[in-house]
């Protein structure tokens, strides 16, 4: 069969070819002649880039004088002969450096950075090996970059970033599988260390990243929170929504924004109670002096002291602190109140709502009843064959969210056994603090942190959990006892400036609270001067 004869316009393929040498000449030629402007454009978007920057870090009180600079600046510049044309030239020549190609360093890693990395590849192979697999990703002397697709490492040579695969029959959804993962690699990286595991299931990759030391510098202050807000700590930058600012380690220091651990209390809260537990030394005392401070600033504090060490004490005779007890008679005698005052708060709540009216202010009014060592006094009472003060927590911590009553304790692991079931079911805001063990951090929040724990960590150091949210790093603002010898000036300075004023009576207690007031009430309320109060 003889063959048609193609389309012309298939067929005459030669000048079609042309055209298009000629348009891929001219966008060439049009991209080396531009080339400049937009090395030019990319500098300039760099330059306002990086100065939206410098604008949104400059703390608002500076922006007024910084603003004026520049507006002065710009103004000299227009007054001097060949100013603005000066000005341009240099503008350009800024925008130009900065729009300039910045090649990528060649980052192969360095023979002893490969070295670390054969040799970490070389420790999972052992848990990431799996017989029958025929193209095994981990095999001894095998290919390392195949499996770990990322990695950095800081100026001393330690690995601060990897990026790694994993096959898709590792048991990634199992966390002793995955602690298996985490504890060779935390070993193969160095301790003394914390790291950030991120475990990708769907693309079966594990990011390994550094964690910064978490601010210790930053001592107790007013934060910005609104009512029913606490600040427990501070956490890691994008673990949380929000920062607060907060004033520098000294007096000279610029403040900064930092990320909050906020606890939010009240009628709203679904974790209306904390419970805070650590190793002798940890700051578990310093956590609730923090909250107490801050307590204060919008209702009213009664502090039992388990340990009796006076720690406390200067809270006494201070406009909101219903007292601070630590002996066994008097705690008893202030936990029955409390279980009272909650009873008759929500009878009082409840009634007005019945009657269509606005819950009365003295029942809004935020209650606080702060434990520090409860399982002290719980022994005691036993020893001495009285009634059990977590017995009396009852009430206040069954009803406390409804009538603003809110509990805080704090114990020691040894003590955490004596903790009454109602404290430990009623208290969905949990800390721990100091060295832990992923364990001891399980059995206390519920779950285990992404992160893992250091072995040196300095005191008011651990990990917060709100109820089912993320277990969080936390660092406890330093709130030490300002009766304290060791305590030095600026921080004792920082923690007489949060209490309130103290009054001409030593104790006195608001008469919607004051539990002398009430003719059925069968104690005398200890304002300080009794023998049993701090
Ligand atoms: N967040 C913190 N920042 C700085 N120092 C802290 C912090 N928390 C605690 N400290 C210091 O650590 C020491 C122990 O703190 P704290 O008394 O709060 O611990 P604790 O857990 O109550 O232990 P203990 O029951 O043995 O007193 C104190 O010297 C305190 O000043």
């Amino acid at each position: 069969m003889p063959r048609r004869p193609l389309p012309s316009i298939l067929s005459n393929r030669v000048p079609l070819a042309r055209g298009r040498d000629f348009a891929r000449t001219a966008a060439d030629g049009a991209s080396d002649v531009f080339h400049p402007l937009f090395v030019i454009g990319r500098g300039l978007r760099r330059l306002v880039g990086a100065g939206r920057q410098r604008w949104s870090a400059t703390p608002r009180d500076r922006r007024g004088p910084a603003l004026c600079m520049i507006v002065m600046g710009l103004a000299s510049l227009a007054l001097v002969p060949y100013g603005p044309l000066l000005a341009l030239i240099s503008l350009m020549a800024a925008a130009a450096w900065a729009g300039r190609e910045r090649r990528p360093a060649d980052d192969g890693p360095s023979e002893s950075e490969a070295g670390r990395l054969r040799a970490l590849y070389e420790a999972l192979v052992p848990y990431l090996s799996f017989e029958g697999d025929p193209s095994p990703l981990y095999v001894h002397e095998g290919d390392w970059t195949a499996a770990f697709s990322e990695y950095e490492f800081d100026d001393d040579g330690r690995l601060s970033r990897l990026l790694m695969k994993y096959p898709v029959y590792f048991t990634d959804a199992e966390a002793p599988s995955r602690a298996r993962i985490e504890q060779v690699l935390l070993a193969k990286s160095g301790r003394g260390r914390e790291y950030h595991f991120a475990w990708d299931q769907e693309a079966n990759q594990l990011l390994l990243t550094v964690l910064p030391a978490l601010p210790t510098d930053i001592a107790a202050q007013r934060f910005v929170t609104a009512p029913g807000e606490t600040v427990l700590g501070f956490t890691d930058a994008g673990a949380v929504q929000r920062t607060v600012p907060v004033a520098g380690a000294t007096a000279e220091t610029d403040p900064r924004d930092v990320p909050p651990v906020v606890w939010r209390t009240g009628p709203r809260s679904t974790e209306s109670h904390l419970l805070a537990l650590g190793r002798p030394g940890s700051g578990t005392t310093t956590l609730l002096r923090s909250v107490a401070l801050q307590a204060l600033a919008h209702g009213d504090v009664l502090v039992i002291d388990g340990s009796g060490s006076g720690e406390y004490a200067f809270l006494l005779g201070r406009p909101g602190v219903l007292g601070v007890e630590c002996g066994l008679s008097g705690t008893l005698a202030t936990l029955e109140w409390a279980a009272r005052e909650t009873e008759r708060r929500l009878i009082a709540a409840n009634r007005a709502r019945q009657a269509g009216l606005a819950v009365p202010d003295d029942i809004r009014q935020p209650l606080w009843i702060i434990i520090d060592r409860p399982a002290t006094l719980t022994h005691l009472a036993a020893a001495e064959g009285r009634e059990d003060p977590q017995r009396l927590l009852q009430v206040p911590l069954r009803h406390g969210r409804a009538a603003s009553v809110t509990v805080a304790v704090a114990e020691q692991f040894e003590g955490a056994e004596l903790l009454s079931d109602p404290v430990r079911a009623h208290t969905r805001a949990r800390v721990v603090l100091g060295p832990t063990s992923p364990e001891d951090v399980r059995a206390v929040l519920g779950a285990t942190p992404e992160t893992t724990p250091a072995d040196q960590v300095p005191p008011g150091r651990g990990y917060a959990r709100l109820g089912s949210g993320p277990v969080l790093r936390l660092q406890v603002p330093a709130t030490p006892d300002p009766f304290d010898d060791a305590t030095s000036e600026y921080h004792r300075q920082a923690v007489l400036a949060l209490l309130p004023e103290r009054s001409a009576q030593l104790g006195s207690v608001p008469a919607a609270a004051d539990p002398s007031a009430d003719p059925d009430f069968g104690f005398e309320y200890r304002t300080g001067t009794a023998p049993e109060t701090v």
